[in-house]
């Protein structure tokens, strides 16, 4: 499978497919999804994440539930507000969903070939964003080749293909310009243990796993260049929610000058919302953080707080790239 989610529907059987992120790095396994309430448990679990690929969802389940209600319009508008509000923080899900939405009167082909759309798109968008990133960082880092370090999954499986801040690895790598990859772990799923070094591994190119809280060491001790990441939603003034550990990678890469640099589609702005604080954090189940590999790894009964989500404030940030431009944020002059 080229793309980590597809349309997958023959006549009269409509389906998505997709990789199941739950079961990397141990098995590369393909999910099959007949309905959108399968969409929404995928999404839920996690078997689906990252915030393009949320956006290809989006736009699928509706088209998927196009093709299951065709004469019933309230039921499919009934299942695309609960697919859109499976996860809350990544702007790309609601956005998948209302472009597709848009086609719902013209009939299911019309949705699918705009959901579609939106998949194209999404490739080629992060290979453009990706490409400007590669070429600011090697503007703004002198040292060859290239150190970088990165927080959660950012490749193509949290994209229809390709990558956001990965996507400046393979394209640093392609230019023999990339010494090696620091991949934080990323608790408490592991998305960079499990995923990040799953993708790299199967590019051949020189990575090491390090604890979350070891990347402000790693950049006292002058092991990264610069720090790349994704988003999951952009406020209008420039600050940035991503994975739960972002900030304190941005804080780390401020105190040390290290460029801090974001990318992402133009379909992870919301200029809808002025600022961070405005973003709406998903908290996620308190097992998540009191159990490990199955194991519980606290007293009964112990409470957790699992956002999964932080937001990073513009003054930390070097620079948002997407694929029609380049911010400079207040903390440029890093
Ligand atoms: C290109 S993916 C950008 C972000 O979506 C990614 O960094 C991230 O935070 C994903 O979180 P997740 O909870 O795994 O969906």
């Amino acid at each position: 499978m080229r793309r980590t989610i597809d349309w997958d529907g023959g006549p009269g059987d409509p389906a998505i497919a997709t990789v199941d992120q739950c079961a990397l790095p141990h098995e590369h396994r393909v999910l099959r999804l007949r309905t959108v309430d399968e969409l929404i448990d995928a999404i839920k679990r996690l078997a689906i994440r990252g915030a393009p690929a949320l956006g290809a969802a989006g736009a699928l389940g509706v088209a998927l539930s196009a093709y299951r209600h065709p004469a019933d319009e309230a039921a499919v508008r009934d299942e695309a507000a609960r697919l859109a509000a499976a996860r809350p923080t990544a702007v790309n899900l609601g956005w998948g969903v209302e472009r597709a939405l848009k086609r719902l009167p013209e009939g299911p082909d019309a949705v699918l070939a705009e959901a579609l759309a939106v998949l194209e798109e999404d490739e080629r968008a992060n290979r453009k964003a990706s490409r400007r990133a590669a070429d600011l960082i090697l503007q703004l880092c002198p040292r060859r080749p290239l150190r970088l370090l990165t927080h959660c999954n950012t490749g193509r499986l949290a994209t229809v293909a390709w990558g956001t801040a990965l996507g400046v690895v393979w394209h640093l790598a392609a230019d023999g310009q990339l010494e090696y990859v620091l991949a934080d772990e990323t608790r408490p799923l592991l998305q960079g243990a499990r995923l990040t070094a799953w993708e790299l591994a199967e590019a051949g190119i020189p990575y090491r796993v390090l604890v979350d809280s070891a990347a402000p060491a790693a950049l006292a001790q002058g092991l990264v260049d610069a720090v790349v990441v994704g988003a999951d939603r952009i406020a209008a003034n420039g600050d940035v929610a991503n994975k739960i550990g972002t900030y304190a990678v941005a804080l780390a890469a401020a105190r040390h000058r290290v460029p801090f640099v974001v990318v992402a589609p133009e379909s992870t702005l919301d200029l809808s919302i002025p600022d961070g604080s405005r973003i709406t954090i998903e908290e996620r189940p308190v097992e998540e953080v009191t159990r490990f590999a199955g194991q519980p790894v606290t007293p009964p009964g112990a409470g957790a707080f699992n956002p999964a989500f932080d937001v990073t404030p513009a003054d930390l940030v070097t620079a948002i790239v997407t694929e029609d431009r380049v911010f400079h944020g207040p903390g440029a002059g890093q």
